[in-house]
């Protein structure tokens, strides 16, 4: 019979304040939870997820001292420096005052952090509590990110025009222009908040949101160069209950005029929570889409086009031209989407969560990734996978609609959709005995064992 966690083992959780990290972070809790351990959320006032949708967490929230404006910029980047910057004091105090004393005086077993929270593992440090990083990213995003730091170290970057569709050296078949970068500001502060977030100084363990058989030879050079055990437990959506950890309120009519649309016909496009596209681009997309006569399923997230009043920034004509053959929403239950009978494709930015989502629910993609681990995996959804087609040029309505027709109805993207169901049974066999399962139960027996 499996041994349950001693009563009271109590881990502390440290999500990173954005959709993508919060998401795997709160169901690795489910899962932990699930195996007899209480779990405390420690989460900055920014973004934080609503604690009466998960009763089975005990949420602190903490200051994390970020300015108005420093918010207002959006800029992912600069917020998680200020909040590494910021978060330390408030933390060890929330641990020391509230945490304990809400659960009794019980000694924390163990802080998990997501690794660009990396203040946690010196606040862990000074309490001298043992710690586990979370990376949310795939490995081989790992290995190429540590690339682009180099490269840019020696000053390579920002690569010229002709080397950006040259192979990187010992990455095939990774383009200089599928290393991760950021958009949004100086590469200088992205560089800095990786190098960070590698510096696993003092740890016990990491444990990854990927799998082996997506992520093998990654997987297996960094575990030979890791002092500390490697999890890698993913995918984690998959060990989830049903509570939604959504920070905007998901629309879930959308679902009821999926009822409506034919087996394998809807393609169902989302960006993510972060990736934002400009007017011009949202109108080449919006024809693209009309011209294709494809059922499609559109989330247009607030705030992604530069404009909370995004339903006029449509073309003018367009909603009429599509009429009921289209359903636009501002945020989906993009899980229960995915696994819809109707839904047979999905144009995603290739957030490594929307990547496994769609995978593991069989789905061919469309890529157009925008930054950071997007465009690597954008590039194994099309070129290792074989499961997607990459967007590569600039939005083009023409293009668009050639490229939404190939993968729906071609015979090209049959072929990706057979290998993607093939892949998703692949995964599902790993989860019941397979490398998941086996690093899932070696994770709780090392936790167990603080
Ligand atoms: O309408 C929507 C759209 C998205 N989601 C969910 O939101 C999450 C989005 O995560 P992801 O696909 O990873 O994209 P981002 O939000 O962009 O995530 C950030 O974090 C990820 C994990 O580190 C990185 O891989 C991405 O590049 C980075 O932008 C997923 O779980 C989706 O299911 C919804 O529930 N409804």
């Amino acid at each position: 019979m499996e041994k349950k966690a001693e009563s009271g083992q109590l881990l502390v959780l440290v999500p990173c304040p954005y959709q993508g990290h919060i998401n795997p972070m709160l169901k690795l809790g489910n899962f932990l939870h699930s195996k007899g351990f209480s779990i405390a959320i420690v989460h900055t006032h920014f973004n934080s997820p609503n604690p009466s949708n998960h009763p089975e967490f005990t949420f602190f929230p903490i200051p994390d001292g970020l300015t108005a404006d420093e918010i207002s910029s959006g800029n992912a980047v600069t917020i998680v420096l200020a909040i590494n910057a910021n978060c330390k004091a408030s933390f060890e105090q929330c641990l020391t005052d509230r945490v304990t004393e809400q659960e009794l005086q019980n000694k924390i077993t163990c802080i998990i952090y997501d690794e660009f929270m990396y203040f946690s593992e010196s606040v862990a440090n000074d309490l001298n509590i043992p710690s586990i990083l979370l990376r949310t990213q795939s490995a081989t995003n790992f290995i190429a990110r540590n690339a682009m730091i180099r490269l840019h170290s020696k000053g390579c970057t920002p690569f010229p025009d002709s080397m950006l569709l040259n192979s990187v050296p010992e990455l095939h078949p990774l383009r200089f222009k599928d290393l991760p970068i950021y958009i949004f500001g100086p590469l200088e502060n992205y560089s800095k908040l990786l190098t960070n977030a590698n510096n696993v100084r003092t740890s016990s363990a990491i444990i990854w949101n990927t799998l082996d058989c997506l992520d093998q030879s990654s997987l297996a050079q960094i575990k030979q160069q890791c002092q500390v055990p490697i999890f890698s437990i993913g995918p984690l959506h998959k060990f989830a209950t049903a509570a939604t950890s959504s920070l905007l309120e998901e629309d879930t009519g959308c679902v009821a005029w999926l009822d409506k649309q034919s087996h394998n016909s809807v393609i169902y496009v989302s960006l993510g929570s972060l990736a934002s596209i400009s007017e011009k681009e949202l109108a080449e997309m919006a024809w693209g889409l009309a011209i294709s006569r494809q059922p499609f399923l559109w989330v247009i997230r607030p705030g992604s086009i530069c404009s909370s009043d995004w339903i006029e920034l449509l073309p003018q004509g367009f909603l009429e031209a599509v009429g009921e053959r289209g359903c636009i929403v501002k945020w989906a239950p993009q899980m229960e989407v995915l696994s819809h009978d109707a839904v047979g494709g999905f144009w995603s930015h290739c957030g490594w969560n929307s990547t496994l989502e769609s995978i593991t629910e069989g789905v061919p993609m469309l890529c157009r990734p925008c930054f950071s681990d997007q465009t690597v995996n954008a590039r194994y959804v099309s070129q290792v996978w074989k499961i997607g087609i990459q967007l590569e040029n600039e939005l083009e309505r023409g293009e668009i609609e050639r490229t939404v027709k190939k993968l729906m109805v071609d015979e090209e993207g049959k072929g990706m959709r057979v290998r993607a169901k093939e892949l998703k049974e692949k995964i599902e066999v790993i989860m019941k005995g397979g490398s998941t399962y086996h690093s899932l139960n070696e994770l709780v027996e090392f936790i167990r064992s603080f």
